[in-house]
């Protein structure tokens, strides 16, 4: 059987792949913990003493934001120190993978949690930032606080790291609909999605990285 490495996806075909993906028992929380741990080391390589390095990680309620809790922990376990901004109140958590991540943050002292609906109060003294707040689910204009957190974001000098996709980017044309982050460099997961190359400007340098999504997982949506 030929898989196409190279293929570019939509957000459609990405739903589909990570379903059968959780249906054959590789489950989303597999892929979650994954997309963490390898957005890390992205991370690391840049800046590999993480005690001296100020990290903001902004989370959302979707698994974008749980992709970024799973990196604030794996940040800490290299020794670092990052301060999370929850967008929202954590019982509005939308999937069971992303709360059971904030909850193990909560038992956390090496983590600064932050809850806020008002992002704009936030003194954001940052050498990194980690945009977890949007990822392929995101649909129309900005909604607060995710409105006032990008904007936040974006006047910062901070290196800025988005997760899966800029944050008001959408991924199938590569449009910004509203506003988005300008990323650094962006960590997309297991295949490019079809508009990024086009949103370069906001995603700065896109990696692709795999998280051990089995490719029999595009049978039938790819091949
Ligand atoms: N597809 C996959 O295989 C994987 C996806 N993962 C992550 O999951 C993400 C997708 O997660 P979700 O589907 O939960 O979606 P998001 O986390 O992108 O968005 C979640 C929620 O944001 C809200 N929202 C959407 N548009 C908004 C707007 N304009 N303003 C304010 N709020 C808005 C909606 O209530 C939506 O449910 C990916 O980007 C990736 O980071 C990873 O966990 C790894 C595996
Ligand atoms: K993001």
């Amino acid at each position: 059987m030929k898989f196409n490495i190279d293929m570019e996806i939509t957000v459609k075909q990405m739903m589909q792949i990570e379903e059968n993906g959780h249906q054959m028992g590789f489950f989303r929380k597999l892929m979650m913990e994954n997309a963490g741990a390898i957005t890390t080391r992205h991370i690391v390589e840049r800046y590999p003493d993480l005690r001296s390095v100020k990290i903001f990680v902004f989370a959302g309620l979707g698994n974008n934001g749980g992709d970024a809790f799973v990196v604030a922990r794996h940040i800490a376990a290299f020794d670092g120190n990052p301060t999370v901004v929850l967008l929202g109140n954590p019982d509005k958590i939308k999937t069971e993978e992303a709360n059971s991540n904030w909850k193990i943050l909560e038992k956390m002292n090496s983590i600064n949690l932050i809850i806020t609906s008002d992002p704009s109060k936030i003194m954001l003294d940052a050498d990194v930032i980690v945009d977890g707040i949007l990822g392929t689910g995101i649909y129309g204009k900005i909604r607060e606080p995710y409105s006032s957190a990008i904007d936040l974001i974006n006047k910062s000098n901070a290196f800025k790291l988005s997760v899966d996709v800029p944050s008001g980017l959408d991924p199938d044309t590569g449009i910004v609909h509203d506003k988005c982050v300008k990323a650094d460099l962006t960590i997309t997961y297991h295949k490019m999605k079809i508009g990024m190359p086009k949103g370069q400007d906001m995603c700065g340098t896109i990696v692709v990285e795999k998280i051990g999504i089995p490719p029999e997982a595009e049978i039938g949506v790819l091949s």
